[in-house]
């Protein structure tokens, strides 16, 4: 059995530094966790790659093509399908082949399209899990600072429960740049964490927009609440105790020691002191 996350969420978001970080932490404690660069357009990251995507195809190959004629987000969406049809070609050689106890991250771009509606990474994802023996965990970061208010909240969750549901397989949230919020900030980001949506929009505050639409709000809160799986893991990745919580976690979702014996702390004692590593 061969083990992966894909990691993704809207650019920005720390896609590339919780891979970064992840492969330091595992090379601290010992674990073999390799990353496979999939973002086509990526300038530079903190890793060594076990593979990457730019070897096969690179964006500007697709924007500098006369016979292609796309733009960038177009380009994207272009090298990824060009990426689908290599899979068995250019992949699997890469990563190699049935190499048990294996652990990858899959790093994305950040095109949340690929994400929300197109069945691109879920045709990906099929592939390594019935054809290459992997079992895989959908990991989606959403950038802390998005996260300060109830709209804010609702939106981001909406995103990241429809990546969830398109993907169809085991699913984190991770909130990250934890390190960058104040404590003020900390504390507020708290009620997100194992949220109650509907009691959160009826705390927003009253204006002619919420009163309008809070009907709508409400059953849209209620959605989110009736799945009740739309949680967040916030991820300060200064800290090795947070890192090696949330793989913890992965690991457990992912099966990876059926018999691990997982501590993970509550949030609050994790994040009271900002300068604590
Ligand atoms: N302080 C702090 N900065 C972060 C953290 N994560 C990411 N950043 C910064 O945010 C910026 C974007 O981070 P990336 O890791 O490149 O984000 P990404 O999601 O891979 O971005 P794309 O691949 O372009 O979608 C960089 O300047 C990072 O240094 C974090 O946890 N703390
Ligand atoms: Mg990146």
């Amino acid at each position: 059995m061969r083990f992966a996350q894909i990691i993704m969420g809207p650019a920005g978001t720390g896609k590339s530094t919780y891979c970064s970080y992840m492969e330091k932490h595992a090379e601290s404690t010992k674990r073999n966790i390799r990353i496979v660069n999939l973002d086509p357009a990526a300038e530079k990251f903190d890793y060594q790659p076990l593979a990457d995507i730019r070897e096969l195809i690179q964006l500007d190959d697709v924007l500098n093509d006369e016979d292609i004629q796309l733009g960038p987000n177009g380009g994207l969406i272009w090298c990824m399908n060009y990426f689908m049809e290599h899979l068995e070609s250019w992949l699997l050689p890469a990563i190699g082949e049935d190499i048990d106890g294996d652990y990858i991250l899959f790093d994305c771009p950040g095109q949340i399209e690929l994400y929300t509606h197109m069945d691109l990474m879920t045709r990906f994802v099929k592939t390594l899990e019935d054809s290459w023996g992997f079992r895989v965990l959908g990991v989606y970061t959403i950038d802390a600072h998005f996260l300060t208010d109830s709209s804010k909240f609702i939106a981001g969750s909406l995103t990241a429960l429809s990546t969830m549901i398109n993907l169809s397989v085991p699913h984190m949230n991770i909130l990250t740049k934890m390190d960058l919020l104040s404590k003020k900030d900390r504390k507020t980001i708290e009620r997100f964490l194992e949220p109650d949506a509907v009691d959160l929009i009826h705390e927003e505050p009253d204006s002619p927009w919420t009163s309008k639409y809070l009907g709508l709000s409400s059953a849209i809160a209620k959605v989110l609440d009736d799945f009740a799986l739309v949680k967040y893991f916030p991820l300060d990745v200064r800290k090795d105790s947070n890192l090696e919580n949330l793989l913890l976690m992965a690991d457990l979702v992912l099966g990876v020691s059926e018999d691990a014996d997982v501590k993970v702390k509550d949030h609050e004692s994790e994040f009271d002191d900002p300068d604590e590593n």
